[in-house]
């Protein structure tokens, strides 16, 4: 188990958004450890691409997120906290199963369509910062009375949140947070979760640790001009030590 951490202060970003004190040094750590690249080394076309690998190949960096996130549920206790953790394919499923089993909890898949066995509910289909997709949970998974926390890397426009959202109603459980690690605040995904089905979701918590304008441009991880995207096996090694030479001036 790992040890207790004290959680950062807690502000309120707008009714029911929390996120944790921007200027804490944890908080700071975690948003210096969370590079992004531009739409020319990213797979998508988006200003600023967050790559959670700079998370998960920081063992003590990715233990703070855990451990944020276990802190804030285990203070509310059990009666208060929540019963599951579900998490959405696939970065949301890095970061439910350490938290579910810190807090001796079931860890819940939000899979993509077309990859889960058994009885099913879809969210049908629904859009993303960039692109379309469908989500689905298997019937019995959750079900009435169940408190669910949706977790997920980063929140963006909120699609993928708000398909979270209509899959836990229709397994007759409730959503009791939705949690991500990183939100991106001018795509104001939150706001279009409490605003959500004519404000069904207005009073659900919504907790983000950090906010995209905590992670500065030199965050930006762009290797250096004119450096291949794909690179054979044999150019690999070469590759990797310029970019780290580059990020080393
Ligand atoms: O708020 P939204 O605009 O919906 O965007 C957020 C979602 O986008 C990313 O997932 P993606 O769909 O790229 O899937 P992946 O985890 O398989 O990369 C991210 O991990 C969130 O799930
Ligand atoms: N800007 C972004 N970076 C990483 N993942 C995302 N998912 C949606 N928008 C994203």
């Amino acid at each position: 188990m790992s040890p207790s951490v004290a959680l950062p202060a807690t502000k309120e970003l707008g009714p029911k958004h929390f996120c944790l004190d921007q200027a804490d040094d944890g908080v700071k750590t975690i948003a210096k450890s969370l590079p992004w690249y531009g739409p020319k080394y990213s797979p998508h076309d988006v200003p600023s691409f967050y790559d959670v690998s700079g998370i998960t190949e920081d063992p003590a960096v990715f233990q703070l997120v855990i451990d944020f996130f276990v802190a804030r549920y285990r203070a509310q206790g059990p009666e208060n906290g929540p019963t599951h953790i579900a998490g959405f394919d696939a970065r949301g499923f890095l970061f439910g199963p350490p938290i579910a089993l810190a807090l001796k909890l079931p860890f819940v898949m939000i899979r993509k369509a077309g990859k889960l066995p058994g009885v099913l509910v879809s969210s049908g289909k629904y859009v993303t910062e960039y692109s379309t997709d469908e989500t689905v949970m298997r019937v019995g998974a959750i079900s009435s009375g169940d408190r669910v926390v949706l977790i997920d890397d980063l929140i963006a426009t909120g699609g993928t949140a708000l398909a979270g959202f209509d899959l836990v109603d229709q397994l007759g459980a409730s959503v009791h947070e939705f949690a991500a690690m990183v939100s991106l605040p001018f795509l104001d995904g939150v706001g279009k979760i409490h605003a959500y089905r004519d404000g069904k979701y207005v009073d659900v918590p919504c907790f983000t640790m950090v906010d995209d304008s905590s992670i500065g441009p030199e965050m930006c991880s762009d290797p250096p001009e004119g450096t291949p995207r794909m690179v054979s096996a044999e150019d690999a090694a070469a590759t990797a030590a310029k970019i780290k030479a580059a990020k080393a001036k």
